[in-house]
């Protein structure tokens, strides 16, 4: 298991490296709490001008377990993205024939 020696240099680190995408959090409205699990609260939010909502997550302690946990969630999310793509892929090629 990789040890992380400075969680807030990794986090700097892989925005900069664009793995992941940084919002400023003054750009978010309306955020109100909706939940909270073993690594802090959650809230949910807009973000500008869009009506759609977004899952707020703030994490209470961030050290190497908080990251690790932080990194399976991108990898779920990539994974479940990746995986809708594809559908759609499917679905238009069906359409076109
Ligand atoms: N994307 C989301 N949309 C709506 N509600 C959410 C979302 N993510 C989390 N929640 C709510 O916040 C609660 C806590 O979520 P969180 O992911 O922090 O913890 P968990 O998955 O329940 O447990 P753990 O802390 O062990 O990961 C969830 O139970 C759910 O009610």
């Amino acid at each position: 298991m990789q040890t992380i020696n400075d969680p807030n240099e990794w986090i700097e680190d892989a925005i900069s490296k664009k793995h992941i995408k940084y919002y400023k959090y003054e750009d978010f409205r309306d955020v109100q709490k909706i939940g909270s699990g073993n690594f802090g609260k959650v809230y949910r939010a807009n973000w500008k001008n869009l009506e759609q909502y977004f899952a707020l997550k703030s994490l209470s302690n961030l050290d190497n377990k908080a990251i690790k946990e932080v990194v399976k969630e991108i990898e779920i999310h990539l994974f479940l993205v990746l995986q809708l793509k594809e559908k759609v892929k499917m679905v238009n090629s069906k359409n076109i024939c």
